[in-house]
This record gives C-alpha cells, sequence and structure tokens, in this order.
C-alpha cells in the first residue's frame, strides 16, 4: 500500500465514519441504472440542427414524458415537450397567445408538470446529483419543491404562497426555464460527438461554443476538425485547405466576422491573378440568396486558394517521401504546353486551368508575393483569441479514438488490408498498426501545437496527412481527389477509392477482431461518423448485425439530397441502443410554434436482456476501484 495516497484519502476523509459514508454512498451509486449517453457526428456547422437534437435528447425527452405522464395525448405531450426543449421561446410564445390571467395560470400548470418531470428522470440519480443539477440561484425554493410528493392540501397554501411570491417577483418564468434545463442534463447526461463539426455549414463556432457549457462531452476529431486545428499548429497548408473550402461554401463570415481574420490581402491577390470559371463556383444553400459579385468573388478566392494548396503540398509531398503520398504531386504530372496531366498512365485534358503565378519549371515554388501572402494569412489565423481557445478546447476534450463504455468511437476507420489484417504505416523507423497507430497519431497531434511558429515539422506535417492519408483514421481513402474534382471532366478519376475497412466493417467478425486490438470486449460496438449512409438507396447505418453503427446521415445541408435524411443520433441507455433518424430541421420558430421533433424513425440496435447499471459502465469500474481504496483506508484507518 502507498502510505502517501492513503495518507492523503485520510485528509478527505477524516473520520472512519466519513469513510463508511463514502463507501455506501459509491456502493448505492454502482447499483442505480446507467446514465444515457448520446452520439452525434458530422455536424458540419449546422448549429441549429445540431442544438435541436441536443434539446430534444433526440427523443428521450419525449419517451420520459410518456412514461411520467400514461394518460396525456400526444398533442399534450408535445406541448410540453417544446417548453422543456425551448422554454424561453415556448413561454413567449404562450404570452403572446394568452391574456396575462390565463397565462399565469398556464404557468402554474406548467410548473407542477415540470417538476414531476423533474422528479421523474431524477429518479435513477441519487440525490446529490440531482441536487447539482439544479441551477444555483434557485436550489432551495426547489429542492422544497421537490421534497413532496405530490402538492398536498395541508400544504397547498404554503406552495401557493411561494409560487405567488415567485410571480410578484417576475421569477416564475425564470424558474421554469431553469427546471427545463435541468431535465434535459438529467435526461442525457453524456454527449460523444464522433467528428467533423468543421466546414460546409455556417456555424461550427456556435456548436464549439455550446459543447462547452456542456457538464460532460467527449470528441473525437474528424478530418474537418483537424484541418482547422492544424492552422494554429502553424501549417500554412491547412490554412489553404481550410479557405478553399469555406470559400467554395460561401462561409466567409466565420473567418472575417467570428474569428475575426482579416482576408483583404488575399482577396487583393485572388481578384489581381484570377478570373471566375464554372469549376468554382460556390456551392450556396438552397434559400439563400448572394448576390453576383459576391458569387464571382468566392469563385476567385476559391481558385487562388486552390492553386496555393496544391503548390503546398507539393512541397510537403518532396520533404515527406514517408507518407508515400508522391501520386498526389499533381502540379508535377501536369503537361503545361499540351494542357493535360498524366495520372496512373493515362492523359487527360485540363479543363480551365489558370495558374499564372505558376514557375512551369519548379510548379511546387511560392512566388516572392506568395510568401508574404501565406505568412500574413497565417499570422492572422494564429492570432486568433476565438479560434486559438476553440482548438484548446478540441485538443482538452478529444482525441483520435476513444474507448468508453465497452465501445470504440472512430471518426472514420481501422485502416486494414483486403485479408483484414491490420495495415501498418512506417514512420521514425517504426511501423504502427491498430490501436497503436492511433495512439501515435494522438501524440502527433498534440507534439504538433508545441512549436506553432514551425511548419515543416513531421507533427505539423502529420495533421495534412490525417486529412488525405490512406493510412489515416479519420479519411482511410487511396487519395483525396480534389484537383481532379475541378480540372478533369472524366468522372472516373474522381473516384476516391476506400480502404478495404468500408467494406470489411459489414462482417461482424471484423469488428470483434478490432476491438480485441483496443483491448474490447467482443460483445461491444464500433462508432463511426464521416461516410453518408444514403438511406434512399436502401443503404442500413446498422452494420455487421448490429456490431457497427454509422451515424453520419448528414446534417449536412449539401449532402441532405444524397443521404435523403438529415442525420442520424445514436441513444445508449440502460435498456441498450437505440438508432434515430431526423428529418431536416427548419427553424426554432417552426419547433416552437408547431411543437415539431423532427425525428423519422426509430431502430432498436441493442436490447440488454438485464438492465444496465452503473457498476457496469466505465464510470462504475472507477468507482468501484475507489470502494476497493476506501475499504483498505477502514480497516487500517488507525495506522495512517
Ligand atoms: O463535397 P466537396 O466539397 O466536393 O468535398 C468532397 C471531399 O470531401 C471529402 O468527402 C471529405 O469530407 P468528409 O470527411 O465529409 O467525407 C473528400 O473525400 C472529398 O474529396
Ligand atoms: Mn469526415
Amino acid at each position: 500500500m502507498d502510505e502517501k495516497y492513503y495518507q492523503l484519502l485520510k485528509k478527505q476523509f477524516d473520520s472512519k465514519a466519513a469513510v463508511l459514508t463514502e463507501i455506501i454512498n459509491l456502493n448505492a451509486i454502482c447499483e442505480l441504472p446507467k446514465a444515457t449517453e448520446h452520439f452525434v457526428s458530422d455536424l458540419h456547422g449546422e448549429y441549429a440542427a445540431f442544438n435541436h437534437v441536443l434539446r430534444n435528447g433526440s427523443g428521450s425527452i419525449k419517451e420520459k414524458l410518456k412514461e411520467c405522464f400514461k394518460a396525456y395525448r400526444v398533442d399534450q405531450i408535445s406541448d410540453l415537450a417544446t417548453l422543456i426543449y425551448y422554454p424561453e421561446e415556448k413561454l413567449k410564445y404562450q404570452a403572446e397567445k394568452m391574456r396575462p390571467d390565463v397565462f399565469d395560470t398556464w404557468r402554474q400548470n406548467k410548473l407542477i408538470e415540470l417538476l414531476k418531470t423533474t422528479k421523474f428522470v431524477g429518479e435513477k440519480y441519487t440525490r446529490s446529483k440531482v441536487r447539482k443539477a439544479l441551477p444555483q440561484q434557485f436550489r432551495y425554493i426547489l429542492e422544497e419543491l421537490l421534497a413532496e410528493e405530490e402538492f398536498s392540501t395541508d400544504k397547498k397554501d404554503y406552495f401557493e404562497s411561494i409560487i405567488k411570491k415567485l410571480l410578484d417577483l417576475k421569477q416564475l418564468s425564470p424558474l421554469m426555464i431553469a427546471l427545463a434545463d435541468t431535465i434535459r442534463r438529467l435526461t442525457v447526461d453524456h454527449l460523444h460527438v464522433v467528428g467533423d463539426i468543421y466546414d460546409r455549414g455556417p456555424y461550427p463556432d456556435q456548436i464549439i461554443e455550446r459543447l462547452m457549457g456542456l457538464h460532460s462531452v467527449d470528441i473525437q476529431w474528424g478530418n474537418h476538425d483537424i484541418v482547422w486545428m492544424a492552422t494554429i499548429a502553424g501549417s500554412p497548408l491547412a490554412m489553404m485547405n481550410v479557405l478553399r473550402v469555406s470559400e467554395r461554401y460561401g462561409n466567409l463570415d466565420i473567418l472575417e466576422e467570428r474569428y475575426g481574420i482579416n482576408l483583404r490581402p488575399l482577396i487583393d491577390y485572388a481578384k489581381t491573378y484570377y478570373q471566375p470559371t464554372k469549376a468554382f463556383q460556390p456551392i450556396i444553400t438552397e434559400g439563400i440568396s448572394m448576390r453576383e459579385e459576391e458569387k464571382q468573388l468566392l469563385n476567385q478566392l476559391q481558385q487562388a486558394t486552390a492553386i496555393l494548396q496544391f503548390k503546398l503540398e507539393s512541397q510537403l509531398i518532396h520533404r515527406r517521401p514517408e507518407f508515400l503520398l508522391d501520386h498526389r504531386d499533381v502540379l508535377n504530372f501536369i503537361d503545361f504546353d499540351q494542357k493535360t496531366i498524366r495520372l496512373k498512365d493515362k492523359t487527360y485534358p485540363l479543363v480551365d486551368f489558370n495558374a499564372p503565378t505558376l514557375d512551369f519549371e519548379h510548379p511546387e515554388v511560392l512566388t516572392q508575393e506568395e510568401k508574404i501572402l501565406t505568412q500574413r494569412l497565417l499570422t492572422h489565423f494564429q492570432s486568433s483569441e476565438k479560434l486559438k481557445k476553440h482548438v484548446d478546447f478540441l485538443l482538452e476534450k478529444g482525441g483520435m479514438y476513444l474507448c468508453y463504455n465497452g465501445n470504440l468511437l472512430i471518426h472514420g476507420c481501422l485502416p486494414l488490408h483486403d485479408n483484414g489484417d491490420l495495415r501498418s504505416f512506417r514512420l521514425e523507423k517504426k511501423a504502427y498498426a491498430g490501436r497503436e497507430l492511433l495512439d501515435y497519431f494522438d501524440q502527433k497531434v498534440r507534439e504538433s501545437f508545441i512549436n506553432p511558429e514551425t511548419s515543416d515539422d513531421l507533427a505539423t506535417d502529420l495533421l495534412w496527412y490525417l486529412w488525405v492519408g490512406e493510412c489515416s483514421s479519420l479519411f482511410g481513402k487511396e487519395a483525396m481527389t480534389t484537383f481532379e474534382r475541378y480540372y478533369i471532366e472524366d468522372k472516373t478519376t474522381h473516384h476516391e477509392k476506400k480502404n478495404a475497412y468500408y467494406q470489411l466493417r459489414e462482417d461482424p467478425k471484423t469488428i470483434e477482431n478490432i476491438l480485441e486490438n483496443f483491448g474490447l470486449q467482443k460483445d461491444g460496438h464500433l462508432i463511426n461518423g464521416h461516410t453518408p449512409i444514403k438511406e434512399k438507396n436502401g443503404e442500413n447505418p446498422i452494420k455487421a448485425q448490429g456490431r457497427l453503427i454509422v451515424i453520419d446521415g448528414g446534417f449536412s445541408k449539401p449532402y441532405q439530397k444524397e443521404t435523403g435524411i438529415a442525420g442520424y443520433t445514436l441513444l445508449y441507455n440502460s435498456f441498450g441502443m437505440q438508432l434515430s433518424a431526423h428529418q431536416p430541421f427548419s427553424s426554432v420558430l417552426e419547433a416552437v410554434n408547431e411543437s415539431r421533433d423532427m425525428i423519422s424513425v426509430k431502430r432498436l440496435v441493442d436490447q440488454v436482456t438485464e438492465r444496465k447499471r452503473v457498476r457496469d459502465t466505465h464510470v462504475g469500474q472507477q468507482l468501484l476501484k475507489d470502494i476497493e481504496d476506501l475499504e483498505a483506508l477502514y480497516a487500517h484507518f488507525d495506522r495512517y
């Protein structure tokens, strides 16, 4: 036994009685039902839709209400659910619709329903956890109100006086809002974000801010997150890609307005050298209007940053032969006289390929003007306090993968050979595969932030590899055909061949082997995002007989026409796992006024034979160890 450790523990629990109380408390917690985990992925800047599934707990709030208010009609449940999802908006809506005295009565009735719901959803937790979930400023009143079974007649006057006082002090609505927040918090205990918060949609920053306010969350980095992180780590190449994708989807506001990055020098440069072409037309969400000049500017900017990206990428490919990316050195495969490119022994004509600043002998070299521009832009990125804060949060809460409660969470894939063997990647004279490879990547990602002023060190370059590499668990395709998609008409060149994993993952044996490689039991699950599930073509997100679930259903608006739905989310509670498919989210206003939920289908992935308890979980295992230590301390209390 470690003397020091026990002495420290004794300081925390300074009497035998205190130790005993804690042992009993922890033991009781272990017997409670497992808390609910919520999984989302591929949010791609769609804040409103994400916020909605967070608020409705992917349907779990409604489930609870149906159990708690068995006699209620569907519309009564929906009405109460909306109040819990959007308390402020719903209260405002009712206030506008009702006479003041009717509104007061309505609020009093709803308060009783909210109290009942809070008690109901708090049942599976200890009283101390429920107490902690109550908002500080109303804790005392709420504890009083919640302590009662029903609004009993002998205490009727007492309650009425509390409510009247709250009304007089204009505190009834704030209290109801606080209760609704508590209910949501108690219904879903923990959120997993399986990658790709950034790109395509307009508000990734708002998503991060929302995540920062949650009490329990983890993130598995996606390829679209890692490139944004790489800008802070000092990669000009990743920065060009971030700029290019933002321009492609008409999202300059996130850069200029919200991260405060000055794009003026880039705009001047792009206007000087580029004219709009068809392939670079920005992709603008339906219903959003944009002036023609603005579209033209986005087009020019996208071209400029694409060429700068290809130049910088070529430099990286030359300095990192170990990345095996030679086949992606596209600028060096161009015949500039013929305006053709040679790829895999075939020659293709280039369409609208304009690169006025390119030196044909050394296509990877930046002009002096471009060097200065790139450095200025990178300094702007790295000086953005807000972006830095967001990236720090991603580093703190995120990782390449996560093992949690017996399940494995990875954004993309685990690189495999065609025969199912783990595919290794050789770096720094060592071959890494499976979990070891992902641990290596994880460590390098963190290392890349140690020297943000160096742009070409291995760790920073690896961040780019994670964006485009076949052995990247965040990407896992043979090549990213960005160049071909812009400049070659022949669509066969656009195809991005996926790593064998994406086929082999249909087989439960593959998943079992992978889980084993990560030290997990065979009955766990693997959870992926990254590849949109085309539900409208009959693709099933539940694969390998339920061992694998792919939850990228397309929160991303531009991808919804391909998937046919608007995102999957997964819930894992004490009864098992459940997948929800969502319909497109229109607006909070519609959700409130029409009490709409936008959940289309629910599918049971797995049902447990015995209700899972805390002791069967990750947290539970830790608690059991704590109990052991406390028991040892209790037995030899006087010795320490
Ligand atoms: O839809 P876009 O903007 O053309 O982007 C396509 C590119 O995005 C990728 O699909 C990567 O993004 P995802 O991680 O969202 O799949 C690449 O494989 C592909 O080249
Ligand atoms: Mn992805």
